[in-house]
Order: structure tokens, then C-alpha cells, then sequence
């Protein structure tokens, strides 16, 4: 188990090549867009990439949406879908410059050039705006598993509170860490224990609620805040992510891995005016004794009210399923 410290720095490669890519895309349309210009005013016939029915499907731009690479679709699928859109309105905008008869009417010009113009400013202005989104990712996101690093914890947690007072419920805190993973490594290498935290992060991924952060915390330490009516609430919510990390063995390169976590389970008292640090260090002494305790695990912090500590009632846990490796 590692002390909460934050993952290695992102290198950023991964972003500062989509960045590229979105510059050489920008770059490459607006070429097109030169092609399209000089075919109007010179009066030839376009080649297919320009008034084929299936013209935005042809040029780069559009071979490059097709195939977006997986951490786009994965946080910024609306902005993808809004570049398509007007990638494809803008397209059929052109096409219909030289569709039977337009030339002649330049009532038809007018409104396929104010379309193509239209569609043309937005669709620039989406792939900026996604160029920035993806370099905030940069700052923000863990590239191994595109989880969140912990810069918005703060702002999170407060708009979890606030969700949590409207339904009055709780906020509650999970901090996960993976068993004796340096054995992982060791046994399977380097690229083996990326993977199988690439795997759990997907796995946890997937068994959380919208809105609730699930971050990559340390290491190989995840931390999930959620909201729960009650403790058997989110007694079940520790279960289930347990469970989802050592449901079964990850499989790499033909190979199974068995992986198992533990963790620190604790509830933040809005009444104590205790802090987000009092609720994460709280749920980290949790995760402690859960790994004293023998791991495959979690454990729960007691309330902490004044003038009593955490250890006061014995504490209370939940295993996860055996492996079925
Ligand atoms: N492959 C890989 N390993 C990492 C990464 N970050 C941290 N680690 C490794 O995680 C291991 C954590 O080891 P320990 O702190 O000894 O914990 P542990 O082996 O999980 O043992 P317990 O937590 O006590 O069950 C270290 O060997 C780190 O090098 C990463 O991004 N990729």
C-alpha cells in the first residue's frame, strides 16, 4: 500500500498528439475549403470529395471522425457529435452548390454559400473548443486510465454535498487500494500492472452513478464520493466495488491475474463542519486497518463526533467474493 500520492505526472504525449491532430485537421479543411472555392469560381467540376453524396465521409476530416481515437468518445462524445453534424450539414451545403440547376439561380447560390459559410464557422469553432477541452484533459485526467486526478476534488465534493443536503442523504467516501500489486509487477511486469489498473479503472467505471467522482488517487489507490441514504446503503456500494475489482482475474497477453483491493470506508458529518481532508483521512485509516486486518476488505470509520474517536465501536466491514481465477 502506498501513502496517497498523486500518479505519476501525465507526459502528456497521448493529449499533445490529439491536439496535433485537431490542428491538422482544421488545417486540412480549410485546404479543402480553398479546392472548393476555386472550383466554384473557375466554373470546373468538383472531384468527388466535394459533391459526392458521401463526400464527408471521404475527406480526412471525416475518415478522422469515423475513427475518433478512445479517449475522445470517452469525454467529449457530445462535442464529437456536434463536430459531425456540421461536418455533414456543411458538406451537403456544398454539395448543393452543384446540384441540377443551382448554378443558375442564384437565389440557390446564395443559400447553399450562407449554409456552407454557417456550418463552416461552427464546425471550426467546435474543433477549437475541442482542442481545449482536450488539453485541460491533460492537466486533469490520468492518461493511464482516464480517470480525474484530484485538481476538482474540492469543487466535486461541494456539489456532492449540496446534491446530498437537497435529497437528504449522505456523502461518503471510498478509498481503494489495490492488494500487494507490486507483487503484480513484479511477477507479470511493468506493462502487466498497467493494464490491470487500466482494467479496474473501467471496472470501477462502470459501478458508479453519474455525477459521483471516481478518481485515480495514488498509485494503484482509487477514490470514489457517492451519496447514500443510509449505511446499509453504502455498506452495498462497498460491496459492489469490491466485488467488481476481484469478480474475476484480468487477462493479459493469454495470461489471468488475479486482483483483489481493499478499502477505507467513511461518511462525512456536515453537522461536524469536519473537511473533506478530516473525511479522506478518515477513510484512509479505514483502508489501513482493513489491510492489517488481511486485505480483500473494507472497513469503516466510525462516526467522528467531538470528544469521541473513530475507534470507539467496533468497526465494521464487508469482504469481497472469493476469485474464481
Ligand atoms: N505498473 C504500475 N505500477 C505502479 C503504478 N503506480 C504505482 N505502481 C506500483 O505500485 C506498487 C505499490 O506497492 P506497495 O505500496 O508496496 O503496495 P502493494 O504491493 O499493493 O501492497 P499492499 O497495498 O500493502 O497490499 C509499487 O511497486 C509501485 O511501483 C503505475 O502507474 N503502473
Amino acid at each position: 500500500m502506498t501513502h496517497p500520492t498523486m500518479p505519476a505526472p501525465a507526459d502528456g504525449d497521448v493529449a499533445s498528439q490529439l491536439a496535433r491532430d485537431i490542428d491538422a485537421a482544421i488545417a486540412q479543411h480549410l485546404a479543402w475549403t480553398h479546392r472548393v472555392l476555386r472550383c466554384a469560381l473557375l466554373h470546373q467540376t468538383p472531384p468527388g470529395d466535394i459533391c459526392a453524396d458521401n463526400a464527408h465521409e471521404q475527406c480526412e476530416l471525416g475518415k478522422w471522425l469515423a475513427h475518433a481515437p478512445a479517449p475522445l468518445q470517452l469525454h467529449n462524445a457530445e462535442l464529437l457529435n456536434e463536430i459531425r453534424r456540421e461536418h455533414m450539414a456543411m458538406h451537403a451545403a456544398v454539395a448543393g452548390l452543384w446540384a441540377a440547376g443551382a448554378r443558375t439561380d442564384p437565389n440557390r447560390v446564395q443559400q447553399a454559400l450562407s449554409g456552407f459559410e454557417r456550418h463552416q464557422r461552427h464546425l471550426v469553432s467546435a474543433l477549437e473548443r475541442l482542442k481545449t477541452a482536450v488539453l485541460s484533459n491533460l492537466l486533469t485526467c490520468d492518461p493511464l486510465t482516464q480517470l480525474p486526478l484530484r485538481h476538482r476534488l474540492p469543487e466535486q465534493f461541494g456539489a456532492l454535498r449540496a446534491q446530498a443536503n437537497r435529497r437528504g442523504e449522505a456523502v461518503y467516501a471510498l478509498l481503494l487500494d489495490l492488494d500487494h500489486f507490486k507483487a503484480i509487477n513484479d511477477t507479470h511486469g511493468h506493462a502487466a500492472g498497467d493494464a490491470v489498473l487500466r482494467e479496474v479503472a473501467q471496472r470501477l467505471r462502470a459501478c458508479t452513478r453519474q455525477g459521483e467522482p471516481l478518481l485515480r488517487y495514488g498509485g494503484e489507490e482509487f477514490l470514489l464520493l457517492f451519496t447514500a441514504t443510509d449505511r446499509a446503503h453504502a455498506h452495498r456500494t462497498a460491496d459492489r466495488m469490491l466485488a467488481a475489482v476481484s469478480g474475476q482475474p484480468v487477462r493479459y497477453q493469454g495470461e489471468e491475474i488475479a486482483v483483489s483491493a481493499s478499502a477505507g470506508l467513511a461518511r462525512h458529518h456536515d453537522e461536524t463542519g469536519k473537511s473533506l481532508e478530516n473525511l479522506l483521512q478518515r477513510s484512509d485509516e479505514a483502508l489501513y486497518r482493513a489491510k492489517r486486518a488481511g486485505r480483500r476488505r473494507w472497513m469503516e470509520s466510525e462516526i467522528a463526533r467531538p470528544g469521541r474517536c473513530d475507534q470507539a465501536r467496533p468497526p465494521r466491514q464487508g469482504r469481497a467474493p472469493s476469485v474464481t481465477a
